[in-house]
Order: C-alpha cells, then structure tokens, then sequence
C-alpha cells in the first residue's frame, strides 16, 4: 500500500484477519488480510475491521497516509503512539498486533 502505513489493533469488540500465495508466509502486510468494513475515522487515520485470511480472526486496521502526517507535522506523535503502543498491555487499551507500511 505505497504511501501508507497499517495498523493492527485488536479491540475488545472487535476480535478476530490471508495469505495471498506470495507473502503468506513473510512478515505482516495488507496481502494477507481481507478489508471486511470502515468502523471509524480519526484525525489522521481510518479504521476498518480487517480478517486475517490465514487464522480468519478479525481485527481493527489503522490506516494513514504518510504524507499528509509529515505535511500537518504529526508525524512524531504517530511513531510516539506505536512506541508507547507497543509496549503497553492493558485490558482498557486496545493492544497493538501488527505495523506495516
Ligand atoms: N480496536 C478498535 N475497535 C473498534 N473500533 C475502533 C478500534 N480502533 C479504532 N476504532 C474506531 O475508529 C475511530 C478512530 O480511531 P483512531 O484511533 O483513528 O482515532 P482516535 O483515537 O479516535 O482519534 P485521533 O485521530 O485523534 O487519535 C475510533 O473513534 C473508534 O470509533
């Protein structure tokens, strides 16, 4: 997906994501979910529920667009929010699965 970055969430109402032949058994990448529905926008992302063709678990997918956050000067506070994401788990904060860009 050029020019955008992905974010795999799994949120407490929205649990469970294939494997396009290529890259089934690479590192993550939007080949190897199927986009189901949009459930929500952010400031400077959409999210949509996502399966996983491989396991068929259902996830929340982040998406943004890399240049518009470095042209409105976010860019920092999104690589903030994976780090502290990353590290974090917690039941009342959505836990952070997969990056890919
Ligand atoms: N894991 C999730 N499960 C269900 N819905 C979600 C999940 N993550 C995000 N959403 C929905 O998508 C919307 C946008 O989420 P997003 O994280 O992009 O923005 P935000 O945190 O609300 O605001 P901001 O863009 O300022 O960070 C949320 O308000 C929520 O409705």
């Amino acid at each position: 997906m050029g020019g955008r970055m992905g974010v795999i969430r799994r949120g407490s109402d929205v649990t469970s994501h294939v494997s396009a032949s290529k890259c089934a058994a690479g590192p993550p990448c939007l080949q190897h979910f199927s986009v189901i529905r949009s459930i929500g926008r952010g400031a400077f992302g959409k999210v949509c529920i996502v399966q996983e063709r491989k396991t068929k678990k259902y996830f929340a997918l982040k998406y943004m667009n890399k240049r518009r956050c470095i042209e409105k000067g976010v860019a920092a506070n999104v690589i903030r929010e994976l780090t502290l994401l990353s590290k974090i788990s917690h039941p009342f904060i959505v836990n952070l699965w997969y990056t890919f860009q």
